[in-house]
């Protein structure tokens, strides 16, 4: 099968000639729930903003859906791929959280009851009821973080990029966030989540995505990439701590979640 992203030696270059991507190439497959991860400046923003169109490639392709992205406008690239901005004050402009939700289905042009569908499902599935009336700014940060996703996810994109989801949300917004991407996946979306948390990166992410300086470092499932100090240590990235206690306690095994350290130790002590 096709890949529902690809980038082909894509290099960016900003005006004023800051060479932010420096020959990219990538394939991210339907259903993969990959996060990129990079120190401040490394290029992942620059990256992802090619997959809807905000960005064009100085040199090399992106394909989404088969499609090259050239020549193609940023609306009609995200009906495909929804992007939920690290700053979700960037993405609102409407004055109640209701009508920020249906921004999206109206600019698809979706029927009344289908947008209406959509609304009550993102609605019940982010825990948002209760603030439908409210001017998005108006809200706390976790809030605010949610409802950037859910207008995301009003018109349901097949990818959906999520730039630093975890950044200032509380412990009941990373579950929600959490359930959200575990339900995406099994409907069969394909997500793609730029984070600093590497604890949520470990425990919700299949295939991790290093950057650094503008190139992709290393590209492979979690245990393979939080074993390899050396290459984290280029990208300026600590494992995860229960990765890291893990490994100081432990040398037959990589702990990706509290859940892995528990049930070894357990296993161990039992046997
Ligand atoms: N609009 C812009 N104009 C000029 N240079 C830019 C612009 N946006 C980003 N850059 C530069 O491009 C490089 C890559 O930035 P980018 O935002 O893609 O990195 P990042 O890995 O997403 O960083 P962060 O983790 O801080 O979001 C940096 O050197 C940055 O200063």
């Amino acid at each position: 099968m096709e890949p529902v992203i690809q980038t082909r030696n894509l290099v960016h270059e900003y005006k004023g000639g800051v060479r932010a991507l420096k020959g990219v190439d990538i394939d991210i497959h339907h259903n993969d729930v990959v996060s990129i991860i990079g120190q401040n400046g490394s290029g992942k923003t620059t990256l992802v903003r090619h997959f809807n169109g905000l960005l064009k490639p100085t040199e090399g392709t992106v394909t989404v859906d088969g499609e090259d992205t050239e020549g193609k406008s940023v609306s009609f690239l995200s009906k495909k791929v929804g992007y939920a901005f690290q700053n979700p004050n960037h993405q609102f402009f409407c004055e109640t959280v209701k009508d920020e939700l249906l921004v999206g289905p109206k600019n698809f042009k979706f029927s009344e009851t289908e947008a209406q569908e959509k609304l009550e499902y993102v609605v019940d599935l982010l825990e948002i009821e209760d603030i439908l009336t409210k001017h998005p700014m108006t809200l706390d940060y976790t809030r605010k973080k949610i409802v950037s996703i859910a207008s995301i996810l009003t018109f349901s994109p097949k990818v959906v990029i999520m730039d630093e989801p975890t950044g200032g949300l509380d412990e009941d917004g990373r579950k929600i966030l959490k359930n959200t991407m575990d339900l995406l996946h099994e409907q069969g979306n394909t997500v793609i989540m730029i984070s600093h948390d590497m604890d949520f990166v470990a425990e919700n992410t299949n295939r991790v995505i290093v950057m650094a300086e503008g190139q992709v470092l290393m590209d492979a499932d979690c245990q393979t990439v939080f074993r390899r100090e050396d290459v984290l240590k280029k990208a300026w990235i600590e494992p995860p701590q229960i990765t890291q206690l893990g490994n100081a306690v432990c040398k037959d095994g990589i702990f990706l979640s509290v859940n892995d350290f528990v049930t070894h130790f357990k296993n161990r002590i039992t046997t």
